[in-house]
Parts: C-alpha cells; structure tokens; sequence
C-alpha cells in the first residue's frame, strides 16, 4: 500500500529546506551502500552530523507524528532519523529492496525497516526523470511528487530511482519500525481506521462506531509487538 502525504511541508518551507540542503557539503552515497547496492547506487548524501539535516530532519518526523494518516497507516515503534540524499548528472539507484534491519545512530539499538517514506524538497519540473518506481503485486507506480510532499510504502518492496538526466533532485528518507510487523494486516488495520473515521463524520450517532472501534482494538492487541 502506497500512501502518498500532501503538503507535509508548505512550498515556502520546502523551497527554504531545498535551499539550506542545497548550500551543505554532500558525500559519496555509495559510502553508505551495502555490497549489493553498491554496484546499482551513483548519487550524494549528508552526513548525519550536518545540523541542516538534524533540523530538517526533526521538522520532517514532527509534522508525521502529527499526521493521522501516517500514524494510523504505519503504527510507528521506531523511527530512524531521516537522511538526505541528492540526484544529478544521470544519478540513480537501480531496483534494489533496503536492508531490512538497521541500527540507529550513536546506539546498539536495532531497528526492523517495516516502512519506507521519500519526503520531496525539489519540485517536479526542476529535475527529469528521477521517479521512485515502487514494484507491488499489481505491477510498478512511478511516483514523482510536489516538494513538500511525502510517500510511505512497505519497506519490503523492490523499489529504484530512475537517473536524474536534467537538474536536481533533494529528497529526505528514512526508515520505521511498526508495531504491527506484517504489511497486510497493517494495511487491512488502516482501512477500518478510515473507515471508523468516515463513519464518526457522517454517521456521529452510529452505534457501530463502538463496536467497529472494539473490532479494531482487539485486532491491534493481536497483531501489535512492543
Ligand atoms: O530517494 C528516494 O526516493 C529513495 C531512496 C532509496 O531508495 C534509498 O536510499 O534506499
Ligand atoms: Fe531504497
């Protein structure tokens, strides 16, 4: 399931991140690659240390931890602070799936990448190609989003980067670990959220909203890991 977030960042913001992001000294991408990646991977990143990409980042996870969309769809445990990457002069990353566990940074702690989310700083028409082709089991989406624009899929798809050919494409990303492991039950989970929600707005007096929200509950008692 791939849930696209509208205006996480308002243009102005993004433009004002693009730019910060933009005067920041970027690093060899396939630094961070593993063996396999390595060989399909020619783009930038920051470094963690960079304080651009700490306040960006810390921007980024506060907008989603107040975003009902994201919280319900990705039920987050863990969350990896986001990196910054940087696409030109044909950069890719070819079809590739991404580590599926990840320690977070200055820590021992182990995170399980359940979920995927792109946060786009560069608008469409100022960089060709570059579209995050996603593979799912009805065929591939090529989502190539506004700046200030996010998309959340299931960290065990096969996904790339398709060459950047004209200008520059920034975009954040970064890793979740959910408390609900599996992406079927954590999209079914997501679906009756919605629609509990969409009957608490049409239908306030509904007496299946408590029974539903029961349903859901008990459902999340089952499938949850904490
Ligand atoms: O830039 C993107 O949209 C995704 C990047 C990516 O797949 C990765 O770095 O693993
Ligand atoms: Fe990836």
């Amino acid at each position: 399931m791939l849930i696209p977030i509208k205006g996480l960042l308002s243009s102005e913001e993004a433009e004002k991140c693009r730019q910060a992001l933009m005067q920041e000294t970027w690093n060899d991408g396939r630094q961070t690659a593993g063996h396999v990646a390595i060989n399909v991977k020619t783009n930038l990143q920051l470094s963690r240390d960079s304080q651009v990409a700490q306040q960006i980042g810390d921007l980024i996870l506060d907008r989603l931890g107040a975003h009902p969309h994201f919280m319900s769809a990705v039920l987050p445990a863990k969350v990896l602070p986001p990196l910054f990457n940087r696409y030109e002069s044909g950069g890719a990353y070819g079809n590739h799936v991404d580590n599926a566990l990840l320690t977070l940074p200055n820590s021992s702690i182990k995170l399980r990448s359940d979920v995927s989310t792109t946060v786009f700083f560069s608008e469409p028409e100022q960089y060709e190609g570059g579209e995050l082709v996603i593979q799912h089991s009805y065929g591939e989406e090529r989502v190539k989003l506004a700046a200030g624009d996010a998309i959340v899929y299931p960290a065990n798809s096969m996904h790339r980067v398709e060459p950047v050919t004209e200008g520059i494409r920034l975009a954040a990303f970064f890793w979740s670990q959910s408390l609900v492991a599996s992406s079927e039950q954590r999209q079914m989970l997501y679906e009756l959220d919605q629609n509990i929600q969409t009957l608490i707005m049409d239908h306030p007096e509904s007496e299946s909203i408590a029974s539903l929200t029961h349903l859901y509950h008990n459902l999340l008692r089952h499938w949850s890991q904490t």
